[in-house]
C-alpha cells in the first residue's frame, strides 16, 4: 500500500507487467503498468516512465493524470474509480487508443480532437450531461456513457461507433443517431424512452437493449421492422409486455430475431406468430373448413332430407373467382340468365350493407354479424370468409335449393373461399376471372363509387396473388378468363358485319358478355357434361335419369356451338382469345 498515497518507484516495478530490454541491452523498458486498489493519489513518479504502452490505474484516489503528458507511447489507459474531475487533462499520447474513466467524477466532455487514435471510451457513472468533443474522433468504434445524467442524444453525427452504451441515463426519445451509420449494439437500457423512431435507418444494428424503458404499444416495433440484421432485443420490464400475446406479435413484427428478452426465439414460435397474426391463405382456408365441417357434424342428422353430396358423390359447382369487382359477379347472374336450365345463381349470406340497387335475397342475404355467427355454430355454412371487415359465406340450404331445382350452382368469390371449397366433399370448377390490365380494373372501380382509394389498392394488390397462384399452381383453375376491355375492341360493327350468317345470331344472343363466356365456354360445356350424370346420381330416381340423357343431349350442342364459336373467332384471326380457348 502507498505511503500518504504517494506512488513511489519500488511500487512501480513490483506492478510492472511486462518490461524488455532495449537494444544497448543496458536498459530496461517498461511496457505495462497494473496498480489496482492501492489507495494512490500522487502518480506523478510515473512521468519518467516514457515507454509506457499500457497504465492501469483503477481503484485508487487519483485526481491528476498530468504524469500521462509524459507518455507518446501509451496505447491503454484505465483509470476507472478515482477522483478525476477534470476531462483527458494530459497532453495527448499519439497513439492513445482505450481510455476507461468510469466512476470518475466527470461533469462535462471536452473536445478530443488531438486524440486522433482514440478507438475506444467509457464513461460510464460520472454525471456527464452532454455529449460533445467527439466530432474529430474519427476511429471512435466503442463509446458508453451508462450511468451519467445525459437527456438528449447528440454530437455523434458521423462517428465510426459500432458500440455504443447509454444505459442508465435521463432519455425519453432516440434522435441523434440517424446518421450513425455504423452502430451495431445499442444499449439504451434504463431510460425513459417511449418510441423507437429514430432507429429506422441503423440497417447495420444486430443487438438492441431497451429493457426498463416506457415502451408501451407493440406497434412501436414497426419502426424496427426493417433492420434485417437485428438479432437480438431486449424490451423486458417496459409496459408493452403487459399486452395480451405481446411474445408473438413482437417475433411476428421482427421475424428475423433470435434471441427477445434474453430468451431463444424458437422456429415454433416464428411459426405460431405468422399463423396467428398472418396466417396464409391454405391455413385459413383449412381451418374455415374444418370448424364449418365440425358444427354440421354437431347438428342432427339430415341426410335423408339432403340431396347433396358425399365424398363419392360429387355435385356440381361452377365457382368464379378473382378479385373484388373484376366482372365475375356479373358474370355469374349472365351465366345463370342464359343457361337458366342448367345454372342457378347460389346467393351467398353478407353482413355488409347492401349497395344501393343490391337486393336482399338476389344479390346476398344481408344479415347482421350475430346471425352469421349463430349460423356457423349451427353448422350451416359449406363455406365463409372474411373479406375487408366483412364476412361472406355460402350456405348449404343455398345449394340444396339449387340442387332441388336439378340445378347446377354457380357462384362467385374470392380466392380463400375457393381455397376452403377445395376441401370439402365438393368438387367444384374454377375459373379464375382477371383484370388483363390494372388501369382499366383501377377505372372501373372507381367508375363504381363504392370503393375509398385505400380498397381500390388492395384490390389491386391482389390480381398479383391470383396469378401467382395460377403460376404456382398449374391446374388450380380450370380456366383463366381475362377480362378488360377485349370486349369492346373485339366487338366491332366490322367484325359483326362479317360473321357468316349463323355465328351472328350467336354473337348477338351473347352480346354484352359474349367473350368472356366463349372463354368460360370450354371448361362450361365439358364440366356440365361431366358432372350432370354424378348430379342425377344424387337425385336417384329414373324420371331424372332419363332426362339427364336428353340434357346431355343439348349439353353436347350447346358444346358444339362453343367450338363453332372457337372456329369462328379463330377464322377471324384474333390470336388472344384462341390463346385462351385453347388453354
Ligand atoms: N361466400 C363467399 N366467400 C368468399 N368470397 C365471397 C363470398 N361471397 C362473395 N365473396 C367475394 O367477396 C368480395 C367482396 O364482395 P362484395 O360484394 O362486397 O364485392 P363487390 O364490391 O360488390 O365486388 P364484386 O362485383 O366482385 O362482387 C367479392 O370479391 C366477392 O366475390
Amino acid at each position: 500500500m502507498a505511503k500518504d498515497g504517494i506512488l513511489s518507484a519500488e511500487m512501480v516495478s513490483e506492478g510492472m507487467v511486462h518490461q524488455e530490454r532495449l537494444v544497448n541491452r543496458l536498459q530496461h523498458m517498461y511496457r505495462s503498468l497494473s496498480l489496482s486498489g492501492h489507495n494512490l493519489s500522487d502518480v506523478s513518479v510515473l512521468s519518467n516512465y516514457v515507454h509506457l504502452q499500457k497504465l492501469i490505474l483503477p481503484h485508487n484516489q487519483i485526481k491528476d493524470l498530468s504524469c500521462v503528458s509524459h507518455m507518446p507511447c501509451l496505447v491503454i489507459l484505465d483509470a476507472s474509480h478515482n477522483e478525476i474531475s477534470t476531462f483527458f487533462d494530459f497532453e495527448p499520447p499519439k497513439k492513445l487508443k482505450e481510455v476507461n474513466f468510469s466512476y470518475n467524477l466527470l461533469t462535462e466532455m471536452k473536445s478530443l480532437f488531438a486524440y486522433e487514435s482514440l478507438s475506444k471510451l467509457i464513461l460510464d457513472y460520472n454525471s456527464i450531461s452532454e455529449i460533445t468533443g467527439l466530432e474529430q474522433c474519427y476511429r471512435l468504434t466503442h463509446l458508453s456513457l451508462a450511468h451519467n445524467k445525459i437527456s438528449r442524444i447528440s454530437g455523434l453525427d458521423g462517428l465510426p461507433l459500432t458500440y455504443l452504451c447509454l444505459r442508465g441515463n435521463q432519455l425519453q426519445k432516440i434522435d441523434g443517431l440517424e446518421n450513425v451509420k455504423s452502430l451495431q449494439v445499442l444499449d439504451l437500457s434504463l431510460n425513459r424512452v417511449t418510441c423507437l423512431t429514430g432507429l429506422q435507418s441503423l440497417q447495420l444494428l444486430c443487438s438492441i437493449n431497451l429493457e426498463k424503458n416506457q415502451i408501451s404499444e407493440i406497434h412501436e416495433c414497426k419502426h424496427i421492422h426493417n433492420l434485417l440484421l437485428l438479432r437480438d432485443l431486449n424490451l423486458l420490464e417496459n409496459p408493452l409486455q403487459e399486452q395480451p400475446n405481446y411474445r408473438l406479435a413482437v417475433i411476428f413484427l421482427l421475424q428475423h430475431l433470435t434471441m427477445l428478452d434474453q430468451e431463444v426465439v424458437t422456429a415454433e414460435e416464428k411459426v405460431t406468430s405468422v399463423n396467428k397474426y398472418d396466417p396464409p391463405m391454405d391455413l385459413v382456408a383449412a381451418r374455415d373448413h374444418m370448424t364449418n365441417l365440425v358444427y354440421q357434424l354437431m347438428q342432427p342428422q339430415v341426410l335423408f332430407d339432403s340431396t347433396l353430396p358425399s365424398v363419392d358423390s360429387p355435385y356440381p359447382l361452377l365457382v368464379l373467382t378473382g378479385p373484388q369487382g373484376c366482372g365475375k359477379r356479373e358474370l355469374v347472374h349472365r351465366l345463370c340468365q342464359e343457361f337458366c336450365d342448367y345454372f342457378c345463381y347460389g346467393v351467398s349470406h353478407a353482413t355488409r350493407e347492401p349497395y344501393s340497387g343490391e337486393e336482399n335475397g338476389i344479390d346476398y342475404h344481408f344479415i347482421n354479424e350475430e346471425d352469421f355467427q349463430n349460423m356457423i355454430r349451427m353448422g350451416k355454412f359449406i363455406q365463409t370468409m372474411q373479406y375487408k371487415g366483412h364476412r361472406f359465406g355460402l350456405s348449404r340450404d343455398t345449394i340444396e335449393g339449387a340442387a332441388r331445382e336439378g340445378l347446377a350452382c354457380c357462384v362467385h368469390m374470392e380466392l380463400e373461399g375457393a381455397l376452403s371449397l377445395k376441401k370439402s366433399c365438393f368438387k367444384p370448377r374454377f375459373i379464375l376471372v382477371i383484370p388483363s390490365q390494372e388501369e382499366i380494373y383501377i377505372s372501373h372501380l372507381k367508375s363504381r363509387g363504392l370503393y375509398t382509394p385505400a380498397q381500390i389498392d388492395a384490390a389491386v394488390s391482389r390480381i398479383d396473388l391470383y396469378i401467382r397462384t395460377n403460376e404456382r399452381h398449374p391446374g388450380f383453375f380450370d380456366n383463366v378468363v381475362p377480362c378488360g376491355n377485349e370486349r369492346k375492341r373485339f366487338v366491332t360493327e366490322e367484325f359483326y358485319h362479317n360473321l357468316p350468317t349463323p355465328w351472328r345470331d350467336i354473337w348477338i344472343l351473347l352480346m354484352d358478355f359474349m367473350i368472356m363466356i366463349v372463354k368460360v365456354g370450354g371448361t362450361l360445356a365439358s364440366f356440365l357434361c361431366s358432372q350432370t350424370v354424378c348430379y342425377y346420381n344424387v337425385l336417384q330416381t329414373r324420371v331424372q335419369v332419363k332426362q339427364q340423357i336428353d340434357e346431355i343431349t343439348s349439353l353436347k350442342s350447346i358444346h358444339y356451338t362453343f367450338s363453332l364459336i372457337t372456329a369462328c373467332i379463330r377464322e377471324t384471326q384474333l390470336p388472344n382469345i384462341c390463346v385462351y380457348l385453347s388453354t
